[in-house]
């Protein structure tokens, strides 16, 4: 970007729906961080959600909770339990039958809030695990969890384009784990991304470029650290404490790194994204 022109990074105001880890733990492997004979701590969980929580707020933006289940440690993840666009939810249905129960919690959550346009899926789909909104499209990942026939199904439940992309590495199961928009546009060629090609099949990576000609490329040490678990509101870019290579290149594109410590829950294979389902509308 040197010698460049970087233009100013607006932020727009979010909406968030979390989950306070209080059953969290790690009592079961489905997905290739989780171990469950290493000790976890849900205190210290809980006290990094809270700060990742409190930093939504300190940015401006609001935070919505619903109540953690006994019995469901993965339900801070709640970026895998709905897909919002234009105020119309299209619920999720889990691969792993130890998270299946999660789906109707969150479901009736939306309905006692008001959101009666929404849709529970027939094909499983992990919800902004696995879809990630441009502004425009919707970018959806399959390969690990989300069935190829559920990106129809959000199309057609949505009424949004979606674009399927392969995911080939299994450390990188969600498409959050190796993509982030940064920046939404309503026009496709103007929206800013960042992605870790490697976690692509090369037909997904030749998508990507079409589409995103100039989208910042993480390497394999960003993708470790889940520095692709990352939020941004247009110009605070939320990732992970050890994500601070990726974090000095997104400064350089004008965006604001704000790191938090999210060490506790990578444990469960998950970073701030997986905790943070955005509400649009
Ligand atoms: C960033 N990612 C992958 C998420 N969107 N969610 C994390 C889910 C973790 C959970 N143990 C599982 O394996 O489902």
């Amino acid at each position: 970007m040197q010698g460049e022109v970087v233009p100013p990074r607006v932020p727009t105001p979010r909406r968030y729906l979390m989950c306070p880890p209080r059953y969290f733990a790690v009592d079961y492997a489905i997905n290739p961080w989780m171990d469950p004979s290493k000790p976890v701590s849900a205190d210290v969980a809980v006290a990094q959600w809270t700060e990742l929580r409190d930093t939504y707020r300190r940015l401006g933006h609001t935070v919505e909770e619903i109540d953690p289940q006994p019995g469901l440690p993965d339900m801070v993840f709640a970026a895998n339990s709905g897909t919002v666009v234009d105020g119309r939810v299209l619920g999720s249905r889990f691969r792993a039958p130890q998270r299946t129960a999660e789906a109707e919690h969150f479901r009736r959550w939306f309905l006692e809030h008001g959101y009666r346009d929404l849709t529970m899926p027939e094909k499983i789909n992990e919800a902004e695990g696995d879809f990630a909104w441009t502004g425009r499209v919707l970018l959806a990942g399959t390969g690990f969890r989300t069935d190829p026939a559920a990106h129809a199904e959000a199309q057609e439940v949505l009424g949004v384009p979606v674009v399927s992309l392969q995911l080939i590495d299994p450390r990188y199961y969600h498409l959050d784990t190796a993509l982030f928009v940064l920046a939404e546009a309503t026009d496709t060629a103007t929206a800013q991304i960042v992605y870790y090609p490697d976690a692509f099949s090369p037909g997904s990576q030749r998508v990507l470029r079409r589409m995103f000609p100039d989208a910042v490329l993480a390497t394999a040490a960003d993708a470790e650290c889940f520095g692709l678990n990352g939020v941004s509101d247009g110009r605070n870019v939320v990732l992970p404490v050890e994500a601070t290579d990726l974090g000095a290149r997104l400064a350089e594109r004008g965006y604001e790194p704000v790191y938090v410590d999210i060490s506790e829950l990578r444990k469960a294979g998950g970073g701030p994204k997986c905790c943070t389902l955005e509400i649009r509308k």
